[in-house]
């Protein structure tokens, strides 16, 4: 179900108002990519590639901002949040891997290939860019960091997300929001 996301000022509830419905499009798309990073790690953990790879990484971004005037997006605004995105998957990995090592095993699971997943975070981007279009003019407004802080609240609580992938996704809404100072 699409939500909504009803804001309150101050401490006092002065007034009301609501961010595009279709804001929580954005981060279920970016739970979903997230979880890909799993899998990433698992393929990682058997093939003993690092985590970074930075040809990989350009070419995502090199694409990102290709696509970007199709969806009506700036693409300095698109590689921006895709750069977070990318960082904010490493840190998944990262710390699965770190917790694999501990145990002295991953999850008992067949090696996932590498090729088919970014094939599947390349699908994905179509849907994310798509997504970011739609909710483009959230980062501007003045209630932007109040609404993503309840939006990724809600959706950390609606895919029940663990510590690290709730922390990751506040890692891929870090900078979405441009700076307003406070009044
Ligand atoms: C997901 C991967 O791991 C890292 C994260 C990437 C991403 O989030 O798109 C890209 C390259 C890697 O630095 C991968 O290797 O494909």
């Amino acid at each position: 179900m699409m939500a909504t996301l009803p804001l309150t000022v101050g401490a006092t509830t002065t007034s009301t108002t609501w961010v595009s419905p279709n804001m929580m499009e954005l981060p279920a798309l970016v739970v979903e990519r997230n979880a890909i990073g799993d899998q990433v790690a698992l393929s990682k953990w058997y093939s003993g590639k690092a985590v970074e790879d930075a040809q990989r990484e350009k070419e995502v971004i090199d694409e990102v901002r290709r696509q970007a005037p199709t969806y009506g997006l700036n693409p300095d605004d698109a590689e921006r949040f895709f750069a977070a995105q990318i960082e904010s998957n490493k840190l998944v990995q990262y710390a699965l891997l770190s917790v694999w090592q501990l145990q002295g095993r991953a999850p008992d699971l067949p090696p996932p290939d590498l090729a088919r997943l970014r094939k599947q975070l390349d699908d994905l981007q179509k849907r994310l860019l798509q997504a970011l279009a739609s909710s483009k003019e959230v980062p501007d407004s003045p209630y932007c960091k109040a609404a993503i802080a309840q939006a990724v609240d809600e959706a950390a609580h609606n895919d029940r997300l663990d510590g690290l992938h709730h922390l990751a996704l506040m890692r891929s809404f870090g900078d979405f929001c441009r700076a307003t100072a406070r009044p």
